[in-house]
């Protein structure tokens, strides 16, 4: 288990994802992006709407089993990007920076942006929103869900 974990909600995830839409804007025009699934699927949807691109390109690296971190593997290579000229690839985070240096093998020339960074995984991005501590755990909508939560008074009282 991580030390602490930063819960981001749907909210948070939209604003932060066209917060760096804006930032790409100026990086623009790109040819496509390429998400990295599946983390990058989401802020991939919401910035291809900003930035009005109909081109999307994926790529399947699996590189952790939750909090595990295991040997990266392409599950599914990218196929119409070329060498990432004019493209850009989205991810939901940059951790260790072990996703994004295979990514930037396989498309060397693409512009590789991430909603939130970790500063171990920061110098292998190019373009990020919101920088997180290394021991944080970050916290998706789509890990997560609503649930009862006892009174304070009754579980002080345990
Ligand atoms: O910088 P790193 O240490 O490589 O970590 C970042 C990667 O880890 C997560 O993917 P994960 O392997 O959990 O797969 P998923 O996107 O399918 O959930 C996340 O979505 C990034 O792609
Ligand atoms: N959900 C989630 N996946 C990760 N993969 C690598 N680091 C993280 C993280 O902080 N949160
Ligand atoms: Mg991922």
């Amino acid at each position: 288990m991580a030390p602490r974990y930063y819960t981001v909600t749907w909210d948070q995830l939209h604003r932060d994802s066209k917060a760096l839409a804006w930032r790409l804007l100026e990086r623009g025009p790109w040819q496509g992006i390429v998400a990295i699934t599946r983390g990058g699927l989401i802020p991939a949807a919401i910035i291809a709407r900003e930035l009005d691109c109909r081109l999307i390109e994926s790529v399947s690296i699996i590189t952790y089993d939750w909090e595990k971190r295991g040997n990266p593997h392409v599950a599914k290579p990218p196929v119409a990007a070329g060498d990432g000229t004019g493209w850009l690839i989205l991810d939901d985070l940059v951790d260790t920076g072990t996703t994004a240096r295979i990514i930037r093998g396989l498309l060397p020339k693409a512009h590789f942006a991430t909603v939130y960074a970790k500063p171990a995984g920061k110098p292998v991005v190019d373009t990020f929103i919101t920088e997180v501590s290394q021991d944080t755990w970050i916290l998706f909508p789509w890990d997560t869900e609503p649930q009862f939560i006892a009174p304070i008074a009754k579980s002080a009282a345990k």
